[in-house]
């Protein structure tokens, strides 16, 4: 039977990355999907965007919701301190699978913490199963739809602190206009669209980052 998607990205990964070399496995997802396949990796013109709020928050922790192959999560992942902590959270068990096989290539197996599960059920039981008190970046790269209601539950259950930065993908494309309308308007918050494009494409899309005020 035919491979899927993420098998053949990992399989780009195996072949033209270092193990242990985490920059090389963010280059080879690139050049693969750029030229061979493309697939939905935040990429590498977003993905600057990424690395320079990562860099600027440097924080201890961070939950990133929406795995996908890892390439997100590898990028934050080497930028991250010696006991700093990132939780992901994949829903669909096959590619949670490859994601696991992307990060250990890259060797950064003992920074991250794969979840498979539905964001609704997890995110409630964060702060008594993984003993983290409060996120200092999240990163929302999961199902659209689903970036508003998993902020309010976020907000709910105390794992915002003043300070804590939400940096949400796509929020032009595919798009996620209650999420937007929410952070641009609640006094909550501070943010900010940094416009980009559609990983691999000449479309637009952006990174919306929102700073949450307590
Ligand atoms: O659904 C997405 N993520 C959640 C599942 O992992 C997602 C989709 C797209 C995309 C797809 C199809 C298209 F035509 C345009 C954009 C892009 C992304 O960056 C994404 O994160
Ligand atoms: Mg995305």
């Amino acid at each position: 039977t035919r491979s899927t998607r993420p098998q053949r990205l990992l399989g780009a990964v195996q072949k033209n990355a270092t193990r242990g070399d985490p920059g090389s496995v963010i280059q080879a997802i690139d050049h693969y999907c750029r030229n061979k396949e493309w697939a939905m990796n935040v990429g590498d013109e977003k993905g600057c965007i990424l690395d320079s709020v990562v860099s600027e928050v440097n924080p201890a922790t961070v939950l990133e919701l929406g795995t996908y192959c890892g390439y997100s999560t590898v990028r934050i992942a080497r930028l991250l301190p010696p006991h700093a902590k990132l939780i992901t959270l994949e829903f669909n068990p096959a590619v949670a699978a490859i994601a696991r096989q992307v990060i250990a290539w890259a060797g950064l197996e003992d920074k991250v913490q794969l979840v498979e599960g539905a964001s609704g059920d997890f995110i409630p039981r964060i702060k008594e199963q993984f003993g983290v008190k409060t996120f200092d970046l999240v990163f929302l790269d999961h199902w659209k739809e689903y970036y508003l209601p998993d902020t309010k539950l976020m907000e709910e259950c105390g794992l915002l602190r003043k300070g804590s930065v939400l940096l949400a993908d796509n929020v032009v494309c595919p798009g996620a206009p209650d999420y937007l309308e929410y952070v641009r308007s609640s006094p909550r918050y501070e943010s900010r669209y940094f416009k980009s494009h559609l990983e691999y494409t000449k479309v637009e899309d952006g990174l919306e980052k929102s700073v949450f005020l307590g």
